[in-house]
């Protein structure tokens, strides 16, 4: 097997370079690409112009599309956002955290004769720098800011990327496909909404 050399990226720059050359290949190396995002240690002012934070909920902001075999973007989350139950639409989901803390909650898949609602597997906190990473056959997640002082900033990246993913209800276990939609790209706000009042 080809074997890319580990070398701990500096910058985000750097990381971003590296990932392009692990991405080259067709195959994905999981441990690879996870232990090179959680060995770049977060600078705030490298990743700034893309924290961009709304009042109501959490932002997905693109910084980088990968060649087109990944997107790479930067996630917000204000005081008490979470995301709802939601899968991964068959990508590789890599998920670094680069300010403050996110609890993640893993679920099994509902299955037909779901009774009592959709019972979660697992709970962790991931810290500053760490990386977790969860795909479609490992389960299902819902990721939230549990702090009421603290914001928090995360990195992700999808490979392949994607465009909608399937959110469950917890109580039913019913789902629902959304279309999932970025608050900036490379540093400037979407202007998607504004056009679609407009015209
Ligand atoms: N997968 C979610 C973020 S998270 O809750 O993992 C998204 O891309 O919006
Ligand atoms: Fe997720």
């Amino acid at each position: 097997m080809e074997h890319t050399e580990l070398i701990k990226p500096e910058t985000l720059q750097d990381l971003i370079q590296a990932l392009h050359e692990i991405f080259e290949s067709d195959r994905v190396n999981v441990e690879e690409v996870q232990s090179i995002m959680e060995s770049y240690e977060s600078k705030p002012h490298e990743w700034m112009k893309y924290a961009r934070f709304d009042q109501y909920r959490y932002t997905r902001n693109l910084v980088d599309e990968g060649n087109g075999k990944f997107n790479l973007m930067i996630l917000c989350w204000g005081e008490g956002h979470g995301s709802s139950i939601h899968d991964h639409t068959d990508s590789h989901c890599f998920m670094k955290l680069l300010q403050g803390q996110l609890k993640e909650t893993l679920f099994d898949w509902p299955d037909r004769k779901l009774q009592g609602g959709m019972q979660q597997k697992s709970q962790r906190v991931l810290l500053e720098n760490q990386c977790a990473y969860i795909n479609d056959s490992l389960g299902l997640h819902r990721v939230e800011n549990v702090s009421h002082t603290e914001t928090a900033v995360s990195l992700h990246l999808y490979s392949p990327p994607f465009q909608t993913c399937q959110t469950f209800d917890q109580r039913t276990g019913h789902r629902n496909t959304v279309k999932m939609t970025f608050w900036s790209r490379f540093g400037e706000r979407t202007a998607y909404v504004i056009l679609l009042l407009l015209f």
